[in-house]
């Protein structure tokens, strides 16, 4: 059930009536596990944050761009058990897309995101008084999160934004180099809007995850950054909401990145610990699953590009040729997975047909050995 009040959107499974006020709809968080406020605008989001802060109560915040899958709920669960609410905005930031990104086919799931976060909610109340639970979902426009002029995705657009350098012009920054401003850009605004005791990010977006944490701390954020391990398909491939796009058959060739990096992590655990032992052993894999892709006919295969394989310090993400096993390093790469370039009739090609490029992304940390 829900109703829509002054901008505040009430769900609840049991039937119970809008509580537009804020002190209100904290206490009921308490009495209703299932049910959260959606928020379109800052001012009432704000007004409880404060009946929050004033009964003692602490909010971490999950932010995303929806399509939501176990990834994101495994942050909410952390989130929940580290504070009595849990705040998850839902916002597709235009200013980190490229002019030539999937902007406009990035996935938009609203009715069955709100119905998984109902769902973990009742899952998160059956774990008793210890655990919080999602009061808050902010779903802003995009007229409130940029007020005064509209988003920009242009390299030298105008409007108000957060630069975090040199870290955002590395990995993915060097395809997408608007990217991090736009997360950055976006995250502060979130941050300033929730005023989170902590944030969770996953590990999956490792240099989101990097620049987040040196946001906070060169701006003096008063939050915590959390970061939460990467959920995996059983197979190892990471989830991500892109991976819709994929269909069956660039689902399994998608699966090298991970096979890639796992064979550089066993290099560093045999003792490897040169830049070319350890990426040598994903970059064979990468170019031995590519090579037996390109022997087959166009309508069996799936070609990709490997847009980086990177080994790098895991503060600055400068590149590394020795890795320091006290420290240890991160182990990061994206392909570019092509359209299909033939179909078969009744294929499964994924949303979009096969014709969607997808960018995947993974990682995986060299822990510092002992
Ligand atoms: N497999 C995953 N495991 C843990 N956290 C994840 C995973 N996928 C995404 N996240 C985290 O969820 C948050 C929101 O991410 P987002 O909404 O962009 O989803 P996404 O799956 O990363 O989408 P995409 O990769 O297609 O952009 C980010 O902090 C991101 O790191
Ligand atoms: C952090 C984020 C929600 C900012 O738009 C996005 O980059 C994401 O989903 O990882
Ligand atoms: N999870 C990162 C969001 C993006 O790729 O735009």
């Amino acid at each position: 059930m829900s109703r829509l009040v002054n901008g505040v959107k009430s769900f609840s499974t049991a039937a119970s009536s809008l509580l537009a006020d804020a002190s209100a709809a904290a206490a009921r968080s308490a009495r209703q596990p299932t049910s959260f406020q959606v928020f379109r605008d800052v001012p009432e989001l704000r007004q409880l944050r404060r009946k929050l802060i004033q009964n003692d109560r602490t909010i971490g915040f999950v932010p995303t761009m929806g399509a939501l899958h176990e990834g994101h709920l495994s942050l909410i669960r952390e989130a929940a058990r580290e504070n009595t609410d849990v705040f998850v905005s839902i916002y597709v930031n235009p200013t980190q897309f490229g002019i030539n990104e999937d902007l406009s086919s990035y996935p938009r799931t609203w009715d069955s995101d709100v119905k998984k976060l109902k769902k973990l909610n009742e899952e998160l109340g059956s774990l008793g008084a210890g655990t919080g639970r999602i009061t808050a979902i902010f779903a802003p426009t995009s007229k409130v999160m940029y007020p005064t002029l509209p988003p920009s995705s242009e390299i030298d657009g105008h409007g108000s934004f957060v630069t975090i350098t040199p870290l955002s012009r590395k990995l993915e920054g060097v395809s997408r180099p608007v990217f991090f401003r736009g997360v950055a850009t976006v995250c502060m605004k979130l941050f300033n809007a929730t005023t989170p005791d902590r944030v969770y990010f996953g590990q999956k977006d490792v240099q989101q995850s990097v620049i987040i944490k040196r946001m906070v701390k060169d701006f003096l954020i008063d939050t915590e950054v959390r970061i939460v391990a990467t959920a995996r398909e059983a197979d190892g491939l990471a989830l991500s909401s892109r991976n819709v796009y994929l269909g069956a058959r660039r689902r399994i060739v998608g699966l090298t990145l991970h096979k890639a990096l796992s064979a550089a992590v066993e290099a560093y655990q045999a003792g490897k610990t040169s830049r070319d032992d350890i990426l040598g052993a994903a970059r064979s894999i990468a170019e031995r699953v590519l090579s037996e892709q390109q022997s087959l006919p166009p309508s069996e295969r799936a070609l990709y590009e490997v847009d980086y394989i990177s080994l790098a310090d895991p503060e600055s993400l400068e590149e590394l040729d020795l890795v320091d096993p006290k420290k240890g390093a991160v182990l990061s790469t994206a392909f570019k997975m092509a359209p299909l370039e033939e179909t078969k009739p009744g294929e499964d090609c994924g949303l979009g047909d096969g014709k969607v490029p997808v960018r995947l992304i993974d990682n995986m940390i060299l822990q510092p050995q002992a």
